[in-house]
């Protein structure tokens, strides 16, 4: 499913990285195999319990295994969120560790929501689940930047030499986001600011920025809620994709999606308790995916 690398390394890349295939790159050629949907992996407690499986380890990973069986063959991306996993402590992180293997191994892309930020000699080690060698490995992963854009830059270094990609926080689907995302500084918005910081690391070159989905994608991506009232960021020059949370049980919809960002952009749309309410049966865990890839589509 994924591009080779051309002969002589990726454009624009670093010949000392040039075997590594960039985030931006695969991500274009999953959508473009796959369509753009992505899906949360979240087993709530409560969704647990609906299923019948049980709150605890053996029902997370019953849930887990069953949405990954379900549709890792067939969705672009899935977005295993950390903190349903982590409440289960090492062996609830065993079952996810598991669970991302086989992702990866059915062709979809991983990103893990784990939302990171730490000063950047910490960072350093948060963003070691895009390294090869951990045992955790993901294709991506969102990280805050409220300790300040530069702490994240260690996470970008390791990003760009292991081919992997991060999803910043901008704009984010809760409702009060907006009293620190709107805040000023200087002449713009904290958020304008986080996507002005993302835009740099994907080029700089304005004349080079990349809008829809392709091989000169950039791997550096900003999340933004499809509950947004208008878009109040200018993404014009990001250069990445965006992933937009909040479709379904948070109220946004397809429309909306059109409505903030129209159908140039290199938007993945992400869902979790819209499709994962319609398990533990495969056939409706797939059908709810299909629901959503098809309205995409449409
Ligand atoms: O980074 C995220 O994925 C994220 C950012 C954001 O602004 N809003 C948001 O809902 N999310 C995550 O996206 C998922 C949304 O889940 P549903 O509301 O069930 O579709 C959750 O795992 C959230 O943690």
């Amino acid at each position: 499913m994924s591009p080779t690398v051309p002969p002589g390394g990726v454009p624009g890349r670093r010949p000392d990285f040039a075997d590594v295939e960039p985030f931006g790159m695969r991500l274009s050629a999953a959508v473009a195999a796959r369509g753009p949907l992505c899906v949360g992996l979240d087993p709530h407690r409560s969704l647990l319990i609906d299923w019948g499986v049980g709150d605890d380890l053996d029902g997370l990973r019953r849930f887990t295994d069953a949405v990954v069986e379900a549709l890792a063959g067939s969705v672009a991306v899935l977005k295993p969120q950390m903190a349903f996993y982590e409440r289960f402590g090492s062996r609830g992180l065993a079952v996810l560790e598991e669970a991302v293997a086989a992702c990866r191994a059915a062709g979809a892309l991983v990103l893990l929501d784990a939302k990171r930020g730490d000063i950047g000699s910490t960072m350093e080690a948060y963003a070691d689940y895009l390294r090869s060698d951990h045992p955790l490995q993901v294709d991506a992963m969102t990280v805050s930047p409220y300790l300040g854009p530069e702490s994240l830059a260690p996470a970008v270094r390791t990003a760009e030499r292991s081919g992997g990609g991060l999803f910043v926080l901008a704009r984010t689907s809760n409702p009060d986001a907006a009293t620190f995302q709107h805040a000023t500084v200087g002449d713009r918005s904290v958020a304008q600011a986080v996507v002005d910081t993302v835009c740099g690391w994907n080029t700089r070159h304005p004349e080079d920025v990349v809008v829809g989905f392709g091989p000169s994608l950039g791997s550096f991506g900003l999340v933004v809620g499809a509950t947004l009232p208008e878009l109040d960021v200018d993404l014009d020059s990001l250069g990445g994709p965006v992933l937009a949370p909040g479709l379904g049980a948070q109220g946004g919809s397809v429309a909306d999606l059109r409505r903030l960002f129209g159908r140039a952009r290199a938007v993945v749309p992400t869902v979790s308790r819209d499709v994962l309410s319609a398990g533990p049966d495969a056939g409706a865990l797939r059908a709810a995916a299909d629901r959503w890839a098809d309205a995409l589509a449409a």
